[in-house]
């Protein structure tokens, strides 16, 4: 038995060759090599549902999620989430933009939904400059810089500024971007603990584009630095939907971190986005785990086939999904491609709602 996403002795995706897929949820969990995750079953070329795949939850991952708009990333993310709230020693952390993992909540996961608050302080005074827009070198920038370079809440570096021997000018723009940032209302309180493992929300809906990347950003750091520092005896992964708009703003050295080193102290990072291409090449290179729906746009389809190997390209042509929760997974431990049938949502699916796009704000529907 193979299972995806698993070298030989370790972990990745596999099936347990029974052919039968109904009513074995169950059987997620655990097997020999550690716990695996039901992810759904092989497609055989007639059509027919084969034997149950399933992929290792046992170690660290970067895995990446991808398909046009309704080809079922998010129903797939979810059926993850899922996976991980049943393995004991992990806790899972899901950026929500668009408010569609609300339903977790349900049973038999019963997730921890909170509209999510950050430490001011989560944030160097480098990237509340890139957050609010303002070049460090600039007589304002330069004043928030300092600012967050003195206080640790938003109202000490509010007050940090409005006692500041600066130009009234100066001080008058700088506190105006940070009036911006305290209307957000992301600022002030904590994330939720780690250490419980209980599968948490952050739920973004309604949240800008900068202040979402803002929370991305603290959450992923918190999840690298608790491992380091020995915080959490639990493997946090961190699961980001609409990835493209956080890889494209302040999250994204957070990301890329988690990506290239965050393996080794045993973090994961599942990446789900409609538009690969909008990755920066190393977030599909790294992946060791890829979940591939439908993708139509040419950029998106060169986007996946130019991070592998030239089989595995002639694979994705010839065996491109057609329909949604269809998909191609990738397994780099075993450099195999399987057509599989993602299994159905336990909880509730939630992505039936509007869509993140354009550079700011949200907007309904589309393709
Ligand atoms: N594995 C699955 N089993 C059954 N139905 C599925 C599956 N995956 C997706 N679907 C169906 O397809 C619909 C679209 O899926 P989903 O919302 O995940 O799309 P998406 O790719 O995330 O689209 P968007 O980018 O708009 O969020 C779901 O509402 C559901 O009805």
């Amino acid at each position: 038995m193979s299972i995806i996403g698993r070298t030989a002795g370790a972990g990745g995706v596999g099936s347990d060759g029974d052919g039968s897929d109904e009513g074995r949820r169950d059987a997620g969990g655990t097997d020999e090599n550690g716990p695996v995750g039901h992810l759904g079953a092989y497609r055989a070329r007639d059509e027919s549902a084969g034997a149950r795949v399933t992929v290792d939850l046992g170690g660290p991952h970067a895995a990446l999620v991808v398909g046009k708009r309704g080809s079922g990333k998010s129903y797939t993310l979810g059926v993850l989430a899922e996976e991980l709230d049943r393995v004991e020693g992990i806790a899972p952390v899901i950026v929500d933009p668009m408010g569609a993992f609300g339903t977790l909540a349900a049973e038999p996961v019963g997730a921890r939904v909170v509209r999510p608050r950050v430490r001011a302080d989560a944030l160097e005074p480098r990237a509340w400059c890139d957050l609010l827009g303002l070049d460090p070198e600039g007589a304002a920038g330069a004043l928030v810089w300092r600012a967050a370079a003195a206080a640790t809440t938003l109202d000490g570096m509010r007050a940090f500024v409005a006692e500041a021997d600066a130009p009234g000018a100066t001080r008058r723009a700088a506190s105006n971007h940070l009036d911006l940032a305290a209307a957000w209302d992301v600022f002030g309180g904590e994330l939720p603990p780690l250490s419980d493992g209980r599968t948490t929300v952050l739920d973004c809906s309604g949240v800008d584009r900068a202040p979402m990347n803002a929370v991305c950003r603290a959450a992923a750091n918190r999840c690298y630095r608790a491992r380091l520092a020995g915080g959490t005896d639990r493997l946090p992964w961190l699961l980001v939907d609409e990835a493209h708009a956080l890889f494209g703003g302040l999250a994204a050295p957070a990301l890329r971190r988690l990506l290239t080193r965050g393996r080794q102290p045993g973090v994961s990072l599942v990446a789900a986005t409609q538009r690969p291409a909008a990755l920066p090449a190393v977030a599909v290179s790294q992946a060791d785990l890829v979940v591939m729906h439908r993708l139509s746009s040419r950029d998106d389809r060169e986007a996946m086939r130019a991070a592998r190997p030239a089989s595995m390209r002639e694979t994705f042509d010839e065996r491109m999904p057609t329909r949604p929760g269809e998909a191609l997974v990738v397994d780099d431990a075993t450099e195999r491609v399987h057509t599989v049938q993602v299994r159905e949502r336990a909880t509730p699916h939630g992505g039936e709602s509007p869509r993140l796009s354009g550079q700011s704000g949200l907007s309904a529907g589309g393709g």
